[in-house]
């Protein structure tokens, strides 16, 4: 039996990155989570632990902060390309690099109705996202928004599913539909208006989530996608995962009451999961853009 080293990759996970802009009163903050790996001939250090070809995992960091100060971060889409192509193009054995970043947004605290200059508070949850990887020459940019919870208290149903020995689930043509989209959509190419894109692609599915009458989340879920690919022409793929957060009438029959949809148990887990992938039929081969993500 031979045994071989397979896929690898090796980086810091979650270096957390916060820069003030200061070029006048108005302060501008950047609060972000950047995980970096590396790819390449890394056969030596795997076998018999020469480190020749690593660059530490150490030096990653540093370079994350170093590259903050160097030149405005900007959008997390351009600060990872900078980052992915130095790994790339300064080190020999270094042939990948996929650079993720989260955004955490921050809202100026309103005083007397005005924005502060250089007070923020945290904007919740939810978090932009990407993943660039640069493979040789090529990139290729995978963006997304991860923990934006939705909930429509109507237009939504779901019947029709079939019933057998184990089925209690009482069919329903009024119920919440409630998720939290995790959405990554990949990029055709590396030539967007990031910010634009990202603004304009929430507001899609935001919009599609609140007005398509949804018979099923799955339905939901390719209707959030299809807007997506319709209307921006620089997307090539959406994946989405839509937990079911489940909210079930509660009983009140026993206190003589009537149960209108109006008081729900809003549960925890277990939870459905709705995931997937919403494509263009000619979209180009993705490349490494998923790979090990
Ligand atoms: O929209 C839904 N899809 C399902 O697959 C499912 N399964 C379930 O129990 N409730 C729901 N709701």
């Amino acid at each position: 039996m031979a045994i071989t080293l397979g896929p690898n990759q090796y980086g810091k996970a979650e270096v957390r990155l916060v820069t003030v802009r200061r070029d006048g009163p108005v302060h501008h903050l950047k609060d972000l989570t950047v995980s970096t790996s590396l790819r390449g001939e890394l056969a030596a250090t795997h076998l018999t632990g020469d480190n020749a070809g690593v660059l530490a995992t150490d030096t990653q960091k540093n370079t994350v902060y170093a590259f903050a100060k160097e030149a405005p971060v900007g959008e997390i889409e351009d600060f990872g390309l900078r980052l992915a192509r130095h790994f790339v193009g300064t080190q020999e054995n270094i042939t990948g690099a996929r650079v993720k970043i989260d955004e955490h947004g921050w809202d100026r605290i309103a005083v007397g109705g005005a924005p502060h200059d250089h007070a923020f508070s945290r904007s919740g949850d939810e978090r932009r996202t990407t993943a660039v990887t640069v493979q040789g020459e090529r990139a290729w940019v995978v963006s997304g928004i991860d923990g934006l919870t939705l909930l429509k208290s109507t237009g939504s149903e779901f019947h029709g599913f079939p019933r057998d020995q184990y089925t209690t689930l009482a069919e329903t043509d009024d119920r919440i539909l409630a998720t939290a989209v995790t959405a990554k959509w990949r990029y055709e190419g590396v030539d967007v208006d990031w910010a634009e894109s990202h603004r304009e692609i929430r507001r899609l599915m935001l919009e599609t989530f609140a007005t398509k009458h949804s018979l099923s989340l799955q339905q939901t879920l390719y209707a959030m996608g299809q807007a997506v690919l319709e209307a921006r022409d620089e997307v090539a793929e959406v994946r989405l995962s839509l937990p079911n957060k489940h909210h079930f009438l509660v009983d009140l029959s026993p206190f003589g009451l009537k149960n209108d949809n109006e008081v729900f148990y809003a549960a925890d887990r277990p939870y459905g999961l709705i995931e997937g992938t919403i494509l263009r039929d000619d979209a180009e081969d993705p490349g490494p853009a998923w790979d090990l993500h």
